[in-house]
């Protein structure tokens, strides 16, 4: 079960944002979709969740089409925006509980997923704090918790690890990447060329264009990622 895009454009006005992106994320893979600022990365991801629509390309969840049966494709993915949407007043556990409500969960089959879904990013011992009392690397976690609630097939995170220090940054990078071992097609946008493994699949996006899909390794040769990504984002798409 994955996540398929094919031929996908997108302009805002006149200016184009996206130009023909086709790629794939497949299940048991972590997809690094690695771009600069303006890249396209957010536009992709607003595409993906439906806040933007398209008639231009195919977008393609687990089997449903996001066109034409978005809720069946929407239920199929779990999303952490770029911006925390987290409320700080409620703990952790009342978060959650709400977002399953909205999900359609009843109180008695949530309570079961909660905990699991904490317990996978050992926020367990947290749940009883309030949002407000948590550091940015928990607070980040509690959302990737609260995306996986209604077992989604596909986990798309935008830039999850902006404004997080170094280690809550590998803490987060290191639990989707476990996701991803588990099975779950993820999508990880960044601009940040170390939070990709030399394991990932790794898609460069420049000025709405793939420039580079592959296994990370094929794609940099022997070369360090971030000199091989600075080179193919200096010049002109
Ligand atoms: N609402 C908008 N109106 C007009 N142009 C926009 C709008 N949103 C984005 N753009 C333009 O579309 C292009 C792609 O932007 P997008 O935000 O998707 O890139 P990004 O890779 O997410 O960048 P960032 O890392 O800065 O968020 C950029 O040239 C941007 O200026």
């Amino acid at each position: 079960m994955t996540l398929h895009v094919d031929g996908v454009s997108y302009a805002y006005g006149a200016k184009p944002a996206l130009d023909g992106v086709g790629f794939r994320a497949e299940r048991g893979r972590f997809t690094a979709l690695l771009g600069p600022n303006g890249a396209g990365k957010s536009t992709l991801f607003g595409l993906l969740s439906g806040l933007l629509t398209t008639r231009s390309g195919r977008i393609e969840v687990a089997g449903h089409d996001m066109a034409r049966a978005p809720r069946a494709a929407l239920a199929a993915m779990g999303i952490v925006f770029q911006q925390t949407t987290l409320d700080l007043d409620l703990t952790v556990r009342q978060n959650l509980r709400y977002f399953a409500a909205l999900r359609g969960l009843s109180g008695r089959a949530a309570g079961p997923r909660i905990d699991a879904a904490l317990e996978r990013l050992n926020m367990a011992e947290r749940a009883g704090e309030k949002v407000r009392a948590l550091n940015g690397g928990h607070r980040r976690r509690t959302e990737i918790a609260r995306a996986l609630l209604h077992n989604p097939q596909v986990l798309l995170l935008d830039e999850p690890t902006v404004g997080l220090d170094a280690a809550a940054r590998r803490g987060i990078t290191d639990h989707v990447h476990d996701l991803a071992r588990d099975g779950m097609a993820v999508l990880w946008a960044t601009h940040l060329t170390d939070e990709v493994a030399a394991d990932d699949h790794l898609l460069v996006l420049h000025r709405g264009r793939v420039l580079a899909d592959g296994p990370a390794t094929d794609v940099t040769g022997n070369r360090p990622l971030a000199e091989t990504f600075l080179t193919m984002t200096s010049t002109p798409a």
